[in-house]
């Protein structure tokens, strides 16, 4: 494109807010006698997945954890990402948005993940929030987001998808193709370098 600022999307869930570890605590805590998967047991991205699998009713049981009031808002913030999305935000030709999908039961979820981000970044961060269920649809140079497989309407999104290594998908090898960003202590500045005109 004829950018020359470099526009960087950023998602939330699993890659600035430790969804699976806040998930983990809270089910455990509302459902003790239940089964449950630990972190170093999760694979597939959809957590109501792989509990469905366990045993059927457990995926409604998953569900009822994310779309109870004060989830999204109580989720630890994971380590680094708050500092690297502001480094970030600082540097020269540089645009940041937290670009994150809300569940469709929305009692909660839009209002909590706005208050997430005023609460770690400060209200003028607002501005840079995306609320969307289709990132392809959102213009931008990379993507960095710990799903596998981001699809939508656009079959050719603008952005490359560096895919934010999680739990669930720490184990995945040929069949993830993206360059990877292992945690916030890796080289995410290079990354960036690497798309600058
Ligand atoms: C694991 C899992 C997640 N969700 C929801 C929770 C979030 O709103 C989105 C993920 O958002 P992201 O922008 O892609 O990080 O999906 C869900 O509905 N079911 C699940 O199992
Ligand atoms: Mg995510």
């Amino acid at each position: 494109s004829a950018r020359s600022r470099l526009r960087v999307l950023v998602d939330m869930d699993g890659v600035l807010a430790d969804f699976e570890g806040g998930f983990l605590k809270k089910y455990r805590a509302r459902y003790p006698d239940e089964p449950y998967i630990s972190l170093e047991e999760r694979r597939g991205f959809w957590v109501s997945s792989q509990y469905g699998q366990l045993r059927s009713d457990l995926s409604d049981k998953a569900i009822s954890i994310w779309e109870s009031k004060d989830f999204f808002l109580e989720l630890e913030p994971l380590p680094g990402g708050v500092e690297a999305v502001k480094e970030m935000a600082k540097m020269d030709n540089t645009d940041v948005f937290i670009c994150t999908s809300p569940i469709k039961s929305y009692n909660h979820c839009p209002y909590e993940k706005y208050a997430w981000v005023e609460r770690h970044f400060g209200h003028d961060f607002l501005d840079q929030v995306i609320l969307t269920r289709d990132k392809t649809l959102v213009c931008g140079d990379i993507l960095i987001d710990d799903k596998p497989d981001i699809l939508g309407v656009e079959s050719s999104p603008s952005w490359e998808h560096i895919l934010f290594t999680a739990c669930h998908n720490q184990h995945l090898g040929e069949s993830c193709p993206q360059r990877r960003l292992l945690s916030w202590e890796d080289d995410w500045r290079a990354i960036l370098d690497s798309k600058r005109k």
